[in-house]
C-alpha cells in the first residue's frame, strides 16, 4: 500500500471566517492525478507546489502510476515514493515531497474530490470502466488528456467519455488553457491549482474548443514531422502549419457549433500548435518515419509503433491514432475532400501514400460546395 503524506486534514477556523460551509471548518479538496508520464509527472508538480500553499487543499498529491517493472528490478512506484523522482518519464525532476505515487487505481482515486485525468488517450476507456462506482459522489475532474474515441454514433470527446462513464461533471486543461461549460467559479478553482509565476493558466468558456486544440494539434504535428524529414524547409512547414491551423477550426466548428474562434488564439490553440510543430514528440517520430522511408528493418519497413518504441522510451504518441479517428469521422460524414491535410496525414501513416504527399495534397483547396452553408468555417 503507497505511504501517506502527513498533513492537517481540517482545521477549526475563527468564527468570523467563513468557510462556506455551517460548521466553521474549512473543508479542504484532494486531489488525486490519474496518469504519471511526463505531462502526468509534470501536471503532479505543478499542483503539489500550489497545495502547500493553499489552505484550501489538501498538501498530499496521490498520482496514480501504471506500475511497471523497471531494469534495476525495482517497481516504478516504489522508485518514485524512495527518489521524489519519476526517473523514466520526467528524469531529472523532483515531484515534490508530497506527491504520493500509488499503483492501486482505486486506492488512488478514493479518497479524492478533484480528479485530474492525464494518460494517453487510448487508455482512457479501460480506466474509466474500472472506475465505475469508485469515485465520490461530489467529485470534480478535469481532463489533460490531448485525444478523442470515435464510436459508432461518432466522435466523442474524452471529457464526455469521462462524464458519461463515471458521471460526474468534466473541465477540460490544455497547456495553460482551462475550458470549463458553465460553472466559473470551478474553473477558477482549477486555474488555481496550476497556476505558478511560470505557468500562467487562464479559462475559457468552451470546452470543446480546448479540448479539440490540444486533440488536432497532435496530427499537424505529424504533418509538420513529415515535412522536416524530407527537409523542405520553414516556409513549407510554417504553410502546413497554417493550412493546420485551418481544419482545427473548421472541423472543431462542424462538429460543435458552440466552438469559438477566439479559443485558437489562447495557449491550447496557436501557442501549443507551435510548440508541438517545432518540438513535439509526434513531429519527432513523424519526423523520422519520413527520413526512413522506404527503408528497411531486418523483417518490415519502419513504422510509426517500431519507432515510437524506439525513440520515446514508453511514451506514447497521439497524433497517429487521432489522424485514424479524424479520419474515420472524415469518411463516414463524406468530409475528406473538406481536410485534404488531415485525410493525407492518416493516408501516409498508414503506407497509403509517401511522406512527400503531404504537400502535394494538403495545398489542395477543400470544395466549399460538399458543405453548403458551412463555408463561414473556412
Ligand atoms: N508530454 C507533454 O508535454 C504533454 C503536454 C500536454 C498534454 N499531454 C497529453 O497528456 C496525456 C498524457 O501524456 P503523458 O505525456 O503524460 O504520457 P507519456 O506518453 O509520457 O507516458 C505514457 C504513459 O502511459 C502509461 N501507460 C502505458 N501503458 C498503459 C496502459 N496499458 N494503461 C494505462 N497507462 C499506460 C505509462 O505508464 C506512462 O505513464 C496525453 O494525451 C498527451 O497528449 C502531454
Ligand atoms: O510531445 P507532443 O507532440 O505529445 O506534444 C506535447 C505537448 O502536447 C505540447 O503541448
Amino acid at each position: 500500500m503507497a505511504p501517506a503524506f502527513e498533513d492537517n486534514n481540517s482545521e477549526t477556523l475563527p468564527s468570523s471566517f467563513s468557510s462556506g460551509s455551517d460548521d466553521g471548518v474549512l473543508h479542504k479538496s484532494k486531489v488525486t492525478v490519474v496518469g504519471s508520464g511526463n505531462w502526468g509527472s509534470v501536471a503532479s508538480k505543478l499542483i503539489a507546489s500550489n497545495t502547500l500553499r493553499l489552505s484550501s487543499f489538501h498538501d498530499e498529491v496521490r498520482m496514480w502510476v501504471f506500475e511497471e517493472t523497471l531494469p534495476s528490478g525495482e517497481k516504478l512506484t516504489d522508485v518514485i515514493n524512495r527518489t521524489n523522482e519519476n526517473v523514466k518519464y520526467l528524469p531529472g525532476i523532483k515531484l515534490g515531497k508530497n506527491v504520493v505515487a500509488d499503483p492501486d487505481l482505486e486506492n488512488a482515486v478514493k479518497d479524492a474530490n478533484m480528479l485530474v485525468f492525464v494518460t494517453p488517450h487510448q487508455f482512457m476507456e479501460g480506466i474509466c470502466k474500472r472506475l465505475v462506482g469508485k469515485v465520490n459522489g461530489d467529485v470534480e475532474a478535469i481532463s489533460l488528456i490531448k485525444g478523442m474515441e470515435v464510436k459508432r454514433e461518432g466522435p466523442c470527446m474524452i471529457s464526455t467519455l469521462i462524464s458519461e462513464q463515471l458521471g460526474i461533471a468534466v473541465e477540460k486543461f490544455s497547456e495553460a488553457t482551462v475550458g470549463y461549460r458553465d460553472n466559473r467559479e470551478i474553473a477558477e478553482k482549477w486555474v488555481q491549482l496550476f497556476s505558478t509565476p511560470y505557468f500562467m493558466v487562464t479559462a475559457v468558456q468552451d470546452v470543446e474548443g480546448v479540448e479539440l486544440c490540444g486533440t488536432l494539434k497532435n496530427v499537424v504535428a505529424i504533418a509538420a514531422g513529415f515535412v522536416d524529414g524530407l527537409e523542405m524547409g520553414n516556409n513549407t512547414k510554417a504553410a502546413i502549419m497554417r493550412i493546420g491551423l485551418r481544419e482545427m477550426r473548421a472541423f472543431s466548428k462542424l462538429l460543435f457549433s458552440s466552438v469559438k474562434d477566439s479559443t485558437f488564439f489562447e495557449s491550447c490553440g496557436v501557442a501549443d500548435l507551435i510548440t508541438t510543430c517545432l518540438g513535439g514528440r509526434n513531429r519527432k517520430v513523424a519526423e523520422a518515419f519520413a527520413k526512413n522511408e522506404g527503408k528497411r528493418l531486418s523483417f518490415a519497413i519502419w513504422s510509426f509503433d517500431d519507432l515510437e518504441a524506439e525513440m520515446l522510451q514508453g511514451q506514447k504518441l497521439q497524433g497517429v491514432s487521432t489522424a485514424r479517428e479524424v479520419y474515420e469521422v472524415l469518411s463516414h460524414r463524406g468530409w475528406l475532400e473538406l481536410f485534404p491535410l488531415f485525410a493525407t496525414v492518416h493516408e501516409i501513416c498508414v503506407g497509403h501514400l509517401p511522406p512527400s504527399a503531404i504537400v502535394e495534397y494538403s495545398e489542395r483547396k477543400p470544395r466549399l460546395s460538399l458543405l453548403e452553408g458551412s463555408t463561414q468555417y473556412y
